[in-house]
């Protein structure tokens, strides 16, 4: 299966970001096993080779010209690693990197608010931005393989859209992850900090596997919070994104426990029962009223006496809106206001909706009739007040200045902080060790709240497989699997137990069954039997 096929069980979900919705893709596999070669493609690029990732982006800039009479578009993209249970940001020089926290917000939608988020307006962008974050990215050699990820890669890209006649505001986002691989210490003869790594890696892979197994087994709790990864992934997971996995598994024959287990992984993950899926639309008419009632909150307050802070009506997510936080001045001074980027809901004055309105506050006892259009006018949201920590609950709205209704909805989160310098090489240190945090976290969130990353969207599971030899010599090893079989001359026909681990496992995002309403993980072939286990194409 050459990379091109992979791609086209994605290239579904390629449309969804730009129909509003949230969508996940990792790959998942032993060491070696072809994940970042899926995902981003070999060291020298070719047409052929080059990865999912690279393809993502480019459908993405196609679709939005294809676009362009009915909708604009705009791109960001952030790029982060998850290396030893510290979350760092990929698009930083290894020099300026901090420690980065994931936000937990059902709300809000960022993931890891203080990444460099950076925008992009043409593949040239995004790939140069991808070759940075690669190279920033921790690499080590191992027996297994000699230029094995030592972390978790997270590519992410917002899409805001804008639809020009009715003015809906789409938003969506589409995670790339490329997991590190786990591997069995012995096998990969790991010492020293390539050992640690191996243990973290492990382990976060091991609460990937718990998570999974409680969503399976619809528990209550589910252990996000066990590892960063889990935290990164957890509204991809149990939320309302649509999930991809491509599952890579190794065609070396004392490979075979490796791929028993990743396979058993892929039929877990496979029988996760998923939510409805929405997309991240909101018209003109949302946005009015949400600034009316937000508007006549203010003056509730106010009237009671109560303090002026009140908490916003704001329901969806909106990675996009909030001003709160807390940047540090040295970001601050590289961002860019998105004002300068273009974003089309800067500026959003009410004016058309000014109907009538006649509705409840919930919660207040109030029952508004409101016939006036100024009553908007009459609020803002106090950005200086609020900061810019899009993290937080509520919004701050004041009663005074006219016309803001909107604007306060804006993104601190588009000053960009990104700075275009000289790429650093590979990251080789390692950061002391750190306590896990997360240790003994096990009932503090449900997959309800805290959510990583705002989605909506049903989510969908299809696997596929791409492994390789997971030995890293001989090399030649490596063309005889199945992601190369069919592009790679070279490469020998291999035993038929091998070639039924090679056959490509194909998704099929589109087709996957529902049951009593909800969408289904799909398996590893992306379908199902009419009792639900996953087929395995041979
Ligand atoms: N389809 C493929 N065709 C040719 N070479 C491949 C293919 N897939 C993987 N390889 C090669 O196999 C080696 C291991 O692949 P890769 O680094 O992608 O594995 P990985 O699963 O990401 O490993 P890790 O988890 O250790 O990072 C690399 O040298 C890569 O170029």
């Amino acid at each position: 299966m050459n990379t091109e096929e992979v791609f086209s069980d994605m290239q579904p979900l390629i449309r969804s970001v730009l129909d509003g919705f949230n969508v996940c893709i990792f790959a998942y596999g032993q060491t070696g096993s072809g994940k970042t070669y899926t995902m981003s493609g070999p060291n020298v690029l070719s047409e052929e080779s080059v990865g999912v990732n690279y393809r993502a982006l480019n459908d993405l800039f196609n679709l939005k010209a294809q676009r362009k009479g009915t909708i604009n578009y705009e791109f960001f993209v952030q790029m982060i690693e998850i290396y030893n249970e510290q979350v760092r940001d990929l698009l930083q020089d290894s020099g300026n990197r901090s420690t980065l926290e994931i936000r937990n917000t059902s709300q809000k939608g960022l993931a890891v608010p203080d990444a460099s988020i950076v925008p992009v307006t043409s593949t040239s962008d995004v790939a140069e931005l991808m070759n940075q974050g690669q190279k920033n990215r921790v690499v080590g050699s191992t027996a297994i393989n000699d230029r094995s990820s030592r972390s978790h890669s997270c590519l992410t890209v917002h899409v805001q859209g804008r639809d020009l006649t009715s003015g809906t505001i789409l938003r969506g986002c589409m995670h790339l992850v490329d997991l590190a691989g786990s591997e069995r210490v012995d096998k990969s003869e790991v010492v020293g900090d390539r050992l640690k790594e191996a243990l973290y890696i492990n382990k976060s892979l091991s609460a990937l596997g718990d998570v999974i197994a409680s969503l399976a087994q619809k528990n209550s709790h589910v252990p996000y919070r066990n590892s960063k990864l889990t935290q990164l992934l957890q509204d991809s997971l149990g939320g309302q994104a649509k999930t991809l996995m491509f599952v890579h598994i190794s065609p070396e024959p004392d490979a075979v426990n490796e791929t028993i287990s990743t396979l058993k992984f892929a039929e877990r993950v496979a029988s996760v029962e998923l939510g409805t899926a929405k997309a991240n639309k909101e018209g003109g008419e949302v946005r009015e009223l949400k600034g009316q009632i937000a508007c006549l909150k203010a003056t509730l307050a106010k009237k009671e006496g109560e303090p002026e802070n009140i908490q916003s009506t704001q329901s969806s997510p909106n990675i996009y809106g909030i001003n709160k936080g807390n940047a540090t001045p040295v970001f601050r001074k590289n961002r860019q206001p998105m004002e300068d980027v273009g974003n089309l809901e800067v500026r959003n004055n009410v004016t058309p909706m000014q109907k009538a309105l006649k509705f409840d506050i919930p919660g207040s006892g109030i029952h508004v009739e409101h016939n006036s259009p100024n009553s908007v006018k009459n609020c803002w949201v106090d950005n200086a007040a609020v900061g810019d920590n899009q993290f937080e609950n509520s919004n701050s709205v004041r009663e005074q200045e006219p016309n803001l209704t909107t604007h306060t909805l804006l993104p601190n989160l588009f000053y960009q902080r990104y700075t275009p310098g000289p790429q650093k090489g590979r990251v080789e240190s390692v950061p002391g060790e750190e306590s896990d945090e997360f240790n003994g976290v096990t009932n503090s969130c449900s997959s309800d709240q805290d959510m990583v990353m705002s989605a909506s969207g049903r989510k969908v599971v299809g696997i596929t497989n791409g492994g390789v030899s997971n030995k890293k010599k001989p090399r030649e090893k490596n063309e005889n699997n199945m992601t190369t079989r069919s592009t790679n001359p070279t490469c020998k026909s291999p035993p038929q137990s091998q070639k039924r681990l090679q056959t490509p496992v194909r998704s099929s995002v589109q087709k996957t069954p529902t049951k009593n309403g909800k969408q289904l993980l799909s398996g590893t072939d992306g379908r199902r039997t009419p009792s639900g286990k996953t087929n395995t194409v041979k």
